[in-house]
């Protein structure tokens, strides 16, 4: 099944003045997986190993604690996207799940525990690094867009709502194995980076193609954002983790957000410059966060009538 394997693309170039051919190989990579199905893997990102490998510890440590220590670290500030700290799924939800929430260092959404000792350095090492490639990303996805290079970079100035979360999936069951159940990711760019375990998979072509983790890789998805920008140009990967019987996994995400008052409808370049229908209507980005935070607080109880993005899709 060789064609079905997510590519993974070497973003040296992108670190390398002058090597404009590796460059624009890169990105033919990138363009087709994203037009394609909107899932890549990388390397040779810019985030150094050693830090991943240590959070990835730090992680597994602090999700072995028992509970009332990890209950020391939650909170739920009103105006956060979501929850920062500890948190673990409600037991209805199918997802069975916990995980901890960090924003940018110094937002008052985060609540950081103080064991293991350097949770709080080492997050906000990763997130500093995080940050940093998904401001490139958004450079190269504007250049593989044919937008101008700065383009997502200006639409998307407010960094202070990226967030990333520290998973702790359980191990599956006789009966369920469900880690999370298939979404598409509502933000512009999320990054992924899985512990030896695995589970991710993604949907291409109606088949789930598992991402096999390699160590100092990381996933990239395309998110709705993106998605309704390019006016389906790029698609938004269609996600889920299945978890293995008697492992526990971890993962890392990464979320490279946009600012809720921003206002996102398919640009003009995709839209009325080439002809074409927009596919969505404009809507306010803390809307749909809302809508599907409350995906998450009050799941329906069909998993199809969940709100997607296609809530705001024009029908042709
Ligand atoms: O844990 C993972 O591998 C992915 C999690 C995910 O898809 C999400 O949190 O949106
Ligand atoms: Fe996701």
């Amino acid at each position: 099944m060789a064609d079905a394997a997510i590519p993974t693309v070497d973003l040296t170039p992108f670190f390398t003045d002058g090597d404009e051919d590796g460059k624009k190989k890169a990105k033919e990579v990138i363009s087709q997986a994203c037009s394609e199905y909107g899932f890549f893997q990388v390397v040779n990102h810019g985030v150094p190993l050693a830090l991943m490998n240590q959070a990835m510890e730090l992680s597994k440590t602090f999700f072995a604690y028992p509970d009332e220590e990890k209950l020391k670290c939650t909170r739920n500030s009103a105006g956060a996207p979501i929850p920062g700290g500890y948190n673990i799924q409600p037991g209805r939800s199918p997802d069975k799940n916990e995980y901890v929430v960090v924003f940018p260092a110094g937002s008052s959404f985060n609540v950081f525990p103080t064991n293991p000792p350097k949770f709080q350095e080492i997050f906000e090492e990763m997130f500093t690094y995080f940050t940093k490639v998904g401001q490139l990303m958004e450079s190269i996805f504007s250049e593989c867009l044919g937008l101008p290079p700065n383009f997502l970079k200006e639409y998307n100035e407010d960094r202070s709502w990226d967030l990333m979360v520290a998973l702790h999936y359980f191990a599956a069951t006789e009966n369920e194995n469900t880690g999370v159940s298939e979404h598409e990711d509502q933000n512009l760019i999320t990054f992924v980076l899985q512990d030896e375990i695995g589970g991710l998979e993604v949907r291409k072509d109606g088949q789930w193609i598992p991402v096999i983790p390699t160590k100092g890789t990381f996933v990239v998805n395309v998110g709705d954002v993106i998605q309704v920008l390019s006016n389906n140009k790029f698609k938004s990967a269609t996600h889920r983790v299945v978890r293995s019987k008697g492992k526990k996994r971890h993962s890392f995400a990464f979320f490279h957000n946009l600012q809720g008052d921003k206002w996102v409808e398919p640009l003009s370049q995709f839209t009325t410059d080439i002809g074409e229908p927009p596919r969505y209507r404009g809507f306010l980005y803390k809307d749909y966060q809302a809508l599907r935070r409350k995906n998450k607080t009050h799941p329906p109880s069909r998993p199809e009538d969940a709100i997607r993005i296609t809530h705001y899709a024009i029908s042709t």
